[in-house]
């Protein structure tokens, strides 16, 4: 099998060598084979063609363990790349500093490569996979010399469960095995299901800076001129010159959701960029809700909710993918394929999400945020308030007079789920929760009322189709753009968008009746001042009380052209200071805006391909502009 043209997989296995691992050698797990293991010769011959591609210095099979996290982190530490914390404050925690110019998502730098353009659709960067390939290969030659590539064998979703798939990553970055140790589940027991016929996704990436013999390392090795591709046809990952996040941890965005969501589109099922929580009201009622905003746009915190109304529990199962499909009831069973955190630090603090900074209490890699003088970590958002001294996320000297943040605005956190206090108790299990409901929210100033509920699964997936947001810094570029984020995956639906929307649609009629119903958030409502209106957070539990309450047929809805809102008595508002006309702007239609909305619309559908676009959503447009022409 050539690494240029993968269209199958070889059957055959044939056993390898365990590693050649330059850091030390370390104990097998009991259960494993002390010196061998098995290899798909697939697997095995795609592994040799990296190799002599990329020339590595030497090549590590890595197993998942603890002793070899150690091991790598000890490295680490070693090399400059880590800064370990005082274990008094933070125990088996990290501190790492990414070259400033690799702290966030390339978008301009992320492509689609399916054989025609068409198929990655207006909203990818598109480009022909043979050409693409013969360009990156340029880069891939001798890119991993004078380094160690490592073999990750990841499962996302709980190895070998019915919702769950495989990937190899090889790379040349140690901060990215450790990364993926605690975002994806690795181990030998991966390996054993990479056989002749189950398919499996390789993932290659290499941070692109060769080390000439006898040259010293920086602690951030990455390349100005960054790749991360993507090869849907022949599900294949494709990441150069980034070590960064969702550039670099292939597992998460390139494979669970821009190749997954092809994959998904084919089989039937759907891949999503959702946070899934558990909810049990007053009575002892149990319901799955999944809530689909865009990047640093809450999902984390809503996955993390501790309500302050009175009787209602939150528990968390995902904060940012979810792979949904059908069981064999028919209805959505939805798991989160993830095994740990990679979240926002700034604005996460003990007053807005105290859940999520117990969860980083200790085995937590931070990444570009600020060092205490004690060997602690902090952000701004943190504490109320800032310490008197600390070292900023790129090491220097900052005090709070300082005239910039102390942490760059997307620096993260990196954490496994399993130290959450909130995480649910199925939150692994194989088969998924039922979905009984389905939220989209963005970061919306204006228009966007604080929660609505659509009218059917058709309008829902309008709504989601028509969904925008201001961007931010998990993405460069400018923050604070309103810009369209379609399902919040502008960034992440592997194929043409309109399709994707179609798919939607589509998985509506296999559902039924137990398509769940949908309704639209957004907790970023502005007032003439500039300030946010509702105060969100906990108090979002709010919200999801009169969500549920409409599940279980308790409170009514006034029916207006863009969903169903709260009648004004029925939304519990109590205590917030909120004024009559903050409510009635939460609650209400405003109708120019919304004429302006759906005039703007119609544009975005035209610039996705009319021909291409949905005959439903274009009714369901129609609708919403002839339903709003006869409002008063
Ligand atoms: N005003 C306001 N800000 C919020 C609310 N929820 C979250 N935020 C802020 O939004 C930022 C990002 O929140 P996260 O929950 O980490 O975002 P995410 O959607 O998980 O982001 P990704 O990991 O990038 O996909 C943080 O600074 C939060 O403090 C809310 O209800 N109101
Ligand atoms: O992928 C990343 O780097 C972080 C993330 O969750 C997002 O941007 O949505
Ligand atoms: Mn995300």
């Amino acid at each position: 099998m050539s690494l240029l043209d993968r269209t199958t997989q070889k059957t055959s296995t044939s056993t390898y060598p365990t590693r050649v691992d330059s850091v030390g050698s370390r104990p097998a797990r009991a259960s494993e084979t002390p010196t061998t293991l098995r290899i798909d010769a697939g697997l095995a011959a795609w592994i040799a063609d990296v190799t002599a591609l990329t020339e590595p210095s030497n090549v590590v099979w890595c197993d998942g363990s603890t002793a070899e996290y150690d091991l790598l982190t000890k490295a680490m530490v070693a090399q400059g790349t880590l800064i370990r914390l005082n274990p008094e404050w933070r125990p088996n925690s990290f501190l790492a500093r990414s070259d400033p110019a690799d702290v966030a998502r390339v978008e301009d730098r992320t492509f689609i490569c399916s054989t025609t353009e068409i198929d990655a659709g207006p909203t990818n960067n598109w480009r022909e996979p043979a050409e693409m390939k013969a360009e990156l290969t340029t880069h891939f030659r001798g890119s991993m010399r004078g380094r160690t590539m490592y073999v990750v064998p990841f499962s996302m979703g709980p190895v070998g469960g019915p919702l769950s798939q495989v990937g190899v990553q090889v790379t040349d970055s140690p901060y990215v095995v450790v990364s993926m140790a605690l975002m994806t589940r690795i181990g030998t027991d991966v390996l054993n299901l990479i056989t002749d016929d189950a398919p499996w996704v390789p993932a290659l990436h290499s941070v692109g800076a060769p080390l000439t013999p006898g040259a010293v390392d920086v602690a951030w090795p990455h390349n100005a001129s960054k790749y991360i591709a993507h090869f849907p046809e022949t599900r294949e990952i494709w990441s150069f010159g980034s070590g960064y996040g969702g550039n670099a941890l292939l597992g998460k965005k390139c494979f669970a959701l821009r190749i997954a969501s092809v994959m998904a589109r084919d089989e039937g099922w759907m891949a999503e960029h959702m946070l899934l929580v558990k909810i049990t009201s007053p009575e002892g009622r149990v319901y799955h809700v999944a809530a689909a905003f865009p990047s640093a746009c809450g999902k984390t915190n809503l996955a993390m909710l501790k309500p302050t109304v009175p009787g209602w529990k939150v528990e968390t199962i995902g904060d940012d993918i979810v792979w949904m499909r059908p069981g064999p009831d028919g209805k959505l069973r939805a798991i989160n394929p993830e095994r740990g955190f990679f979240g926002v630090a700034p604005g996460t603090g003990i007053e807005t999400n105290q859940t999520a900074v117990d969860t980083m209490w200790g085995n937590t890699i931070f990444t570009n945020v600020a060092l205490r003088d004690d060997g602690d970590v902090w952000w701004e958002g943190l504490t109320p308030t800032p310490p008197a001294h600390l070292l900023d996320w790129q090491g220097n000297d900052w005090t709070p007079a300082s005239s910039t943040p102390a942490a760059h605005p997307n620096a993260r956190f990196t954490v496994t789920a399993d130290q959450c206090p909130s995480i649910a108790e199925e939150w692994e299990s194989p088969e998924g929760v039922v979905v009984d409901a389905i939220l989209f929210g963005g970061r919306r100033p204006s228009t966007v009322p604080l929660v609505a509920q659509s009218k059917n699964w058709a309008h829902g997936v309008f709504v989601g189709a028509t969904m925008a947001s201001e961007t931010t810094a998990a993405a460069a570029g400018a923050v604070g753009r309103l810009r369209h984020d379609p399902f919040a995956m502008l960034p992440f639906v592997g194929y043409n968008m309109a399709d994707y929307f179609q798919h939607w649609l589509d998985m509506g009629d296999v559902l039924g009746e137990n398509a769940p119903p949908i309704f639209q958030v957004n907790w970023f409502r502005k007032n003439d001042a500039g300030s946010y209106i509702w105060p969100g957070f906990s108090e979002n539990s709010r919200v999801v009380e009169w969500i549920i309450r409409r599940l279980e047929g308790d409170v009514a809805a006034r029916q207006t052209p863009i969903g169903g809102l709260p009648l004004v008595h029925e939304l519990n508002v109590e205590g917030l200071g909120l004024s009559d006309s903050d409510v009635a702007t939460l609650t209400g239609v405003d109708k120019a805006a919304w004429l302006a909305e759906a005039d703007e619309t119609a544009t975005y559908f035209d610039s996705l391909g009319a021909d291409r676009m949905p005959e439903t959503l274009m009714t369901e447009l129609a609708r919403l502009r002839a339903g709003l022409a006869k409002l008063a």
